[in-house]
């Protein structure tokens, strides 16, 4: 049976990273025959530019009719301003969340312990670190009404946006949540801000409901101040955080760091029904796009996610994972994982193809 991949590139840096997931995942393709077909769309600031929406129709038909959704990152200081604010590149990957209601997203921090150094974190907290953070992504306050900028009587401007979560939006990330700590080492911690926030009081309310029907995980909650705290002082105190959109977007950059760097962290987001949309958490980073430095192991990482979840090709996920393993020992580092103790090592600092390419040996050298 084939599988439908869309692929979209975004902007910034989205061409140069998922171009190296693609060379990665043609090598699978081939030898694992895997029958997957790719074509490509658009999305953000570039299809702004060529169809005057972040989401065009063309992309919204092929998205619903693929199997998964191979993302780079999108967004970028040309669409910054001068586009109004429902076009910007941002609202095209909301809208693509909502529009396939990809309500689960897994942003799974684990620590290379070839990259223990390349944390800012002493490497006795970030060794052996496994931590999952699920975040809710098509709800709370990304996308509460009412929402916007409006002039108040006495002429100033106010900004406003409306945080909300319903009972039902809470219970299917918390069994998502839950369903997956069971898998682990069963201990979720629901992260909100319930001394202050209602809708995190109902949160907490849902999350405990929830519990009920998996006495064997452990739950606890955490303020998010705390928790954002706790991320830094102990990581590997915690198995599965769940929280909200908001959070998880905060939180989830602050654990990249800690196993090294936002370069390095995948995820997937999934609907109920699994088609899942596979994406690096960092953004389209304008800084260095067009340099070829971009660290893209967090694309390939996130094609082995798609592998696993929504293509059933566990073996390639396992075959590409163990291959950026292959090329950290080899000591291959891009900029962002470059460490104090590099040099001394011998590791070898590449460039974003560099990077991709000793992927692909070390797939075909398995
Ligand atoms: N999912 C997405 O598409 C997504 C996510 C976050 C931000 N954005 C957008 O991206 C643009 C830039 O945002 P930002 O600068 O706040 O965040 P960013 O994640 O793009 O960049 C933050 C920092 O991390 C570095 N970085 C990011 N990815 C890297 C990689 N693969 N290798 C090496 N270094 C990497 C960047 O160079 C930058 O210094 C904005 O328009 C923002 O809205 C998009
Ligand atoms: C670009 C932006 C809309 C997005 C988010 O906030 O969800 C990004 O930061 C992410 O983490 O995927
Ligand atoms: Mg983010």
């Amino acid at each position: 049976m084939s599988s439908n991949v869309l692929v979209i590139e975004g902007d910034g840096i989205g061409q140069e990273i998922i171009g190296q997931a693609r060379n990665a995942l043609d090598v699978l393709n081939q030898q694992e025959s895997l029958n997957m077909t790719f074509s490509e769309a658009m999305l953000g600031g570039r299809a702004y530019d060529q169809y005057g929406h972040p989401y065009p129709e063309v992309t919204q038909q092929k998205a619903r009719a693929a199997d998964a959704i191979l993302f780079g990152a999108c967004g970028g200081p040309k669409w910054d301003g001068a586009t109004e604010r429902h076009l910007r590149p941002e609202q095209g990957l909301l809208d693509i969340r909502a529009d396939l209601d990809l309500f689960a997203n897994f942003r799974p921090a684990i620590a290379f312990p070839q990259l223990v150094s390349s944390s800012p974190l002493k490497p006795e907290k970030v060794a052996g670190l496994d931590l999952l953070i699920i975040r809710e992504l098509t709800g709370g306050i990304y996308f509460g009404q009412p929402r916007g900028i409006r002039t108040l009587e006495n002429g100033e401007r106010q900004g406003f946006n409306t945080d909300v979560y319903s009972e039902s939006e809470v219970r299917r990330i918390a069994k998502v949540a839950f369903e997956a700590a069971m898998k682990r080492n069963k201990r979720v911690c629901s992260v909100d801000k319930a001394n202050v926030l209602e809708v995190t009081v109902l949160w907490r309310e849902m999350m405990e409901a929830v519990a009920k029907d998996y006495p064997e995980v452990t739950l606890t909650h955490l303020y998010v101040d705390n928790a954002a705290m706790q991320l830094v002082v102990n990581p590997k105190q915690f198995d599965v955080i769940v929280t909200g959109n908001l959070f998880g977007d905060i939180l989830s950059d602050e654990a990249s760091m800690i196993t090294g760097s936002i370069g390095m962290l995948p995820s997937a987001s999934l609907n109920e029904k699994s088609t899942g949309f596979y994406e690096p958490i960092h953004g389209s980073a304008p800084d260095i796009a067009g340099k070829n430095i971009a660290n893209p192991l967090a694309t390939i990482m996130s094609a082995a996610m798609m592998l696993r979840y929504s293509l059933a090709a566990p073996t390639a996920a396992e075959r590409l994972e163990s291959a950026v393993s292959a090329v950290l020992d080899r000591g291959f580092r891009t900029g962002d994982i470059w460490s104090e103790d590099s040099e001394a090592q011998g590791h070898k600092k590449v460039s974003c193809s560099e990077m991709g390419d000793a992927v692909v040996s070390a797939l075909k050298a398995q």
